[in-house]
């Protein structure tokens, strides 16, 4: 067995619910031991200033560009993540010389596959400095140099994973529900696809917060009092992002909640965590076959409301629904593990992307390695 290196993974996604820290050893192929996982919650004053800088970014033409706020919040962001990982070394009576390697995702602000621009904001040298740690960060650029969406990366982590999946009827699809959701089917064969496949919880957070004044709706609470409204769901199933020929990587902004007049507030919350459930089906379509087994990660698996529209739909194809928890992993770890995995193999100079996973031109490693000072 080739050596296994200690990476922690920092992933601060488009939720903008905080910042996840897991560690992991791996060789950066099949074999990976999962560690210790810390979710290190943004203040709400953090999230407004982020989503100041999301509209600061809409107006970027080139990767490097920090317009308005965003130089002051990269380096606010990078100052919380080395924060962050002090927090996690000393929960867990770890030195940063126990650490081989940081994996950065930093905060995306703005994506653009069409113009093959994407843009995380995260300082990967300061963020070497604070640690006293080696970091990898901007890990999706060389991914759309190449041709790619730059997204999802996590397929490389799942196809890791599905190696110690035991007693699931195969094909296996992990599908992630973060802000948006995507799905990563692995075959028989070692086939590997993966795709964004459509809006996660990101309407969810913004109708709740519109009209309810909370973040996101707890265990689908709000949802469970309200009723589906079809035109609605119609409404966004007809966008050309799921029929297109070609599958697309989404941006936070693609798909925008439904208007006030348009539904009460939990017949909001229920329409859209059944538009969730059903734009994973719909996309599931473009997959070589329908998997026999679906395991959901990612923060929206909390929301029951959520998870029962899955098993319904799915059942539909004679298909199964099971949580990561279900299949032994850690749902809310997991795009952390992945960023700490994706930056071992960063390190060897192992591909992060695949054609059948971003629609990169060939196999590409990625990311960028910041030296710690000493
Ligand atoms: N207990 C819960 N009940 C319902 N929804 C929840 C719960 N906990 C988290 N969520 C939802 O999950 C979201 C966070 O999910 P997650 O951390 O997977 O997203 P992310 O990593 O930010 O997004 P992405 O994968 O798109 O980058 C929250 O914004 C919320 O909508
Ligand atoms: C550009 C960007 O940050 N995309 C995220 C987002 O959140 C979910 C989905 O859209 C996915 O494509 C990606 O994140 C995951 C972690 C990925 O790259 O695999």
């Amino acid at each position: 067995m080739s050596e296994l290196v200690r990476a922690i993974g920092l992933m601060s996604g488009t939720s903008m619910d905080g910042i996840d820290v897991a560690m992991l050893a791996t060789d950066g192929q099949n074999v990976v031991e999962r560690g210790p996982f810390l979710a290190v919650p943004y203040d709400p004053a953090f999230r407004d200033r982020l989503k100041r800088g999301l509209e600061d970014a809409k107006t970027i033409c080139a990767r490097t560009e920090r317009s308005g706020i965003l130089a002051d919040l990269e380096r606010e962001l990078t100052l919380r993540h080395g924060d962050a990982v002090e927090r996690f070394l000393a929960l867990n009576g770890l030195n940063a010389a126990d650490i081989d390697i940081l994996g950065f995702h930093g905060q995306t602000v703005l994506h653009r596959p069409d113009d093959a621009l994407t843009v995380q904001i995260g300082d990967g040298p300061m963020l070497a400095a604070r640690t006293g740690i080696d970091v990898i960060y901007d890990m999706r650029a060389n991914d759309m140099v190449h041709g790619g969406q730059g997204a999802p990366l996590v397929p490389a982590y799942h196809a890791a994973l599905a190696q110690g999946l035991k007693g699931a009827a195969w094909p296996v699809c992990f599908v992630n529900i973060g802000g948006i959701s995507n799905l990563t089917f692995l075959g028989h064969d070692g086939e590997i696809v993966a795709f964004d496949s459509g809006p996660g919880n990101t309407l969810i957070d913004q109708w709740v917060e519109t009209h309810a004044g909370v973040p996101y709706d707890q265990g689908g609470m709000i949802a469970s009092e309200g009723r589906v409204v079809a035109s609605l769901v119609e409404r966004y199933l007809d966008s050309p992002f799921f029929t297109a020929e070609k599958r697309r990587s989404l941006d936070r902004n693609d798909f925008l909640p439904p208007e006030g007049g348009e539904a009460e507030l939990s017949d909001g919350a229920r329409t859209l965590a059944y538009l969730t459930a059903a734009a994973i089906l719909k996309s599931s379509g473009h997959l070589p076959e329908m998997p026999g087994t679906f395991v959901i990660c990612g923060g929206g698996r909390h929301n029951r409301i959520i998870m029962a529209d899955l098993r319904d739909l799915a059942a539909r194809h004679g298909s199964v629904v099971l949580s990561a928890e279900d299949a032994g992993f850690d749902g809310d770890a997991m795009e952390a593990e992945a960023w700490a995995y994706l930056a071992v193999r960063s390190l060897k100079g192992l591909p992060l992307t695949f054609p059948g996973t971003t629609g990169v031109r060939k196999p590409v490693s990625g990311g960028i390695l910041a030296r710690t000072q000493g």
